[in-house]
């Protein structure tokens, strides 16, 4: 048997519980609302930022763009992120990344609203991501991968988990939440020795390495769930990516296609936890 975990049916289904509540927090006189901080005119920034707003549209949430100039000091950054922190119209921000080298990321993370922060950037919720303390945000592409198997009843009990990365972005994340799920984890990255052996005896197999289609049919156990956080835009603009397609549906049990797969839940996540962070600043 060989399925394909259609990010879509789980989008929908999130976006629907979204829009009893963004219903409820209107009558209220409360419009949730995301701040996305833009520097630059980086083209994978404006593809997410697409995503997200049409997202936010369609559920009820607002949405508050900041353009920054690419060549922005870090005084004239932080100034832009303390009017939003402190707008009190404004529940969750996003900013995009990587931004450029004259901004210090360090402290910059440390001075985002941590209440806001529904893109897990502050140190206080990557700590409650390392503790399992629900009150704080979760990075939306590794809890987008967990939505899939959730919806598709993917059992992750006692299973061997491999993680193909390490960013924090993904790879940590990924691997905290499975392990939140009891199933057992190993992380592979670019220096893991005899990869394809660890990845070979992987039941759930995520790949997020940022390399278009470099999990082929070797690195896949017959049978395997694998899911593909890989977002590759070719010259021609195909996307790819990480795993191979063809070679994953003739070995895997079960994978997310890209386009249409984790990428297509992960601005669904976003909007969950702008809705989780309005909720908690109007408790
Ligand atoms: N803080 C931060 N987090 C990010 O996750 C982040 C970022 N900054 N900066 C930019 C990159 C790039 N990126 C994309 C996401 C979706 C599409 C995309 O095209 N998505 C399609 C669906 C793709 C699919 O179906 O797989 C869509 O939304 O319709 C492109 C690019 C996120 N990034």
């Amino acid at each position: 048997m060989n399925e394909l975990l259609k990010g879509k049916p789980v989008a929908d289904a999130i976006v629907e519980a979204l829009k009893n509540d963004t219903t409820v927090l209107e009558s209220k006189d409360i419009i949730p609302c995301l701040a996305l901080i833009r520097v630059g005119e980086k083209s994978d920034d404006i593809a997410y930022e697409r995503g997200i707003v049409k997202r936010c549209d369609d559920i009820g949430i607002k949405t508050k763009k900041v353009e920054l100039a690419e060549n922005i000091t870090q005084e004239a950054f932080l100034s832009a992120l303390k009017e939003v922190n402190e707008d009190s119209l404004v529940h969750g921000i996003l900013i995009f990344r990587p931004l450029p080298k004259q901004l210090d990321e360090k402290v910059i993370e440390v001075s985002i609203a941590p209440g806001k922060d529904v893109d897990c950037l502050h140190p206080e919720n990557t700590a409650k991501l390392l503790t399992g303390d629900e009150s704080g945000f979760v990075p939306c592409t590794p809890m987008a991968v967990m939505e899939i198997f959730k919806h598709y009843q993917i059992p992750l009990e006692g299973k061997n988990a491999v993680v193909l990365g390490r960013s924090m972005v993904v790879g940590k994340p990924a691997a905290l939440l499975l392990l939140q799920e009891n199933a057992t984890v190993t992380v592979a990255h670019s220096r893991t020795k005899e990869l394809e052996k660890i990845t070979a005896g992987a039941d759930i197999l995520i790949a997020a390495i940022g390399r278009s289609e470099f999990v082929r049919e070797a690195h896949i156990k017959e049978g395997a769930v694998v899911a593909d956080v890989g977002i590759n835009v070719d010259e021609e603009g195909n996307m790819t990516g990480d795993v191979h397609q063809d070679e994953a549906k003739s070995k895997a049990g079960a994978f997310t296609p890209v386009p249409g797969g984790v990428g297509s839940v992960t601005t669904a996540v976003l909007a969950k936890q702008v809705i989780k962070a309005c909720k908690m600043q109007h408790k």
